[in-house]
């Protein structure tokens, strides 16, 4: 295995997993820290998806080196810390805290981190965090419930979680190719930094800077950052052939979308979803927690719905009504209340049939994954910029698609059926 990556969550794990297997790489990804039971041999690159974006400092670095040691194990020559393309993080961490572990287990002292995503809109320019062309303090991030992003200057955002020297090697830099990113590392380095911001607004620039870093033990960032290093270890100047498949071989069976991202993308694919007639069962979180609803209610209703068209059950709302909520029920307890009822929903999905599954939200799809008992996932061709069709490789044989809560275009979820034969 040539590339060890540990994912703060799950489907930004699938985002990478995907971007690895698209430039190339056959790809692995796993639910957790892989058991001795699962046959990584094949795999050019395996991808842990955790669930440490928000846990306790401490507990994501015990997690991150537990998946470091097996990746190890398992034969992982470079490692990969996978953090979202917008920077998720708070003054505590976790990006701070897990990459200096990893540093330490890589017995390295220098790194980059980089989580510019141009295809999904994330740019940095001068160290600062661009979404869609806005400042990432100005974007929709700085109201996340979680972790509410107020400065876009990155290299005060990472300085502020780690005692280690933040630098920054700026577009300048990164435009003139992977022998002036080099140097710009070896400066950086001189000078004392021990991980340096990069600036990156094109493909072009990610893969230039995949190139410069193959030989880094640790890389971290977003999946962008990724494009790069399938083929810089093949040893290749140009990119994989794009792959033109748009179909994916799925199980046969019916097809539900489980939503629990309250995301502005989440928002609108759920409102093209109902508007052009998917029938939908709205999950109301006070209800849940007042018990006057329960998984029970929706699923009595999936018994009433056609076998043979796709429905949405969601929970998605607008930040004023999360807020309303969060404010009645606390900010934790809402969002477990919602987990635990698509959980329950989730763990009765194949008896009643359900196969194909499309799950948005990060948390959301943990808690969905984790009801199904998936272990590791094979992943299939892109539906949009970093959400792939996956399939289990082990357990019940489903079709998962888990996109990112920012992810995907307004009819992602009626264009992704389209693709399962
Ligand atoms: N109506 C609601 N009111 C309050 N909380 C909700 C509501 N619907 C969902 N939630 C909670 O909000 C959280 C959404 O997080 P999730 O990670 O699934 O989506 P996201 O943050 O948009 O996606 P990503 O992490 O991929 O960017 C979950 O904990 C979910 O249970
Ligand atoms: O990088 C991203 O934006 C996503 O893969 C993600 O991590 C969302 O949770």
């Amino acid at each position: 295995m040539n590339l060890g990556c540990i994912a703060d969550d799950l489907t930004g794990a699938t985002d990478l997993a995907l971007m690895l297997a698209r430039e190339g790489m056959r790809t692995v990804q796993t639910i957790g820290v892989p058991g001795q039971d699962l046959d990584l041999s094949q795999a050019d690159a395996v991808v842990v998806a955790l669930k440490s974006r928000t846990i306790p400092p401490r507990e994501a670095v015990a997690q991150s080196l537990a998946a470091a040691e097996a990746l190890r194990k398992a034969g992982a020559q470079h490692l990969f810390f996978k953090y979202c393309s917008t920077f998720d993080s708070t003054d505590e961490g976790n990006i701070g805290p897990v990459t200096e572990a990893l540093l330490a287990f890589t017995d390295s002292d220098f790194t980059l981190a980089c989580p510019a995503f141009p295809a999904n809109g994330r740019t940095v320019y001068k160290g600062h965090l661009f979404v869609n062309g806005v400042p990432l303090h100005e974007s929709s991030m700085k109201d996340h419930p979680l972790t509410p992003m107020r400065d876009s200057n990155l290299v005060r955002v990472l300085q502020r979680q780690t005692a280690l020297p933040v630098g920054l090697v700026v577009f300048e830099d990164v435009n003139a190719g992977p022998d002036a990113i080099r140097k710009a590392f070896e400066r950086e380095k001189a000078a004392g930094r021990r991980i340096v911001i990069v600036d990156a607004l094109t493909d072009d620039h990610l893969r230039a800077i995949g190139h410069a870093a193959a030989d880094l033990p640790l890389i971290t960032g977003g999946s962008g950052v990724a494009m790069g290093l399938p083929a810089a270890y093949r040893g290749d100047v140009s990119p994989a052939a794009s792959s033109s498949i748009t179909t994916f071989d799925a199980p046969s069976g019916r097809e539900i979308i489980l939503a629990g991202s309250c995301s502005s993308a989440t928002q609108r694919q759920v409102q093209v979803a109902t508007e052009t007639g998917v029938p939908a069962f709205r999950l109301d979180p006070m209800a849940l927690a007042s018990g006057e609803m329960t998984a029970q209610s929706a699923l009595a209703w999936l018994s009433e719905q056609s076998a043979d068209r796709p429905v949405l059950i969601y929970s998605t709302a607008a930040p004023d009504a999360v807020q309303d909520v969060q404010r009645r029920l606390g900010r934790m307890n809402a969002g477990e209340v919602v987990e635990h009822a698509l959980a329950d929903i989730a763990r009765a999905l194949p008896a009643a049939g359900f196969t194909r599954i499309i799950v948005a939200g990060g948390e959301t799809s943990g808690a969905v994954v984790n009801a199904l008992d998936v272990k590791a996932l094979s992943i299939g061709p892109e539906i949009d910029p970093g959400v792939p069709w996956t399939r289990t490789l082990a357990g019940t044989d489903l079709a998962l698609a888990l996109k990112s809560g920012n992810f995907g275009a307004p009819d992602f979820f009626l264009k992704a059926w389209a693709m399962l034969r």
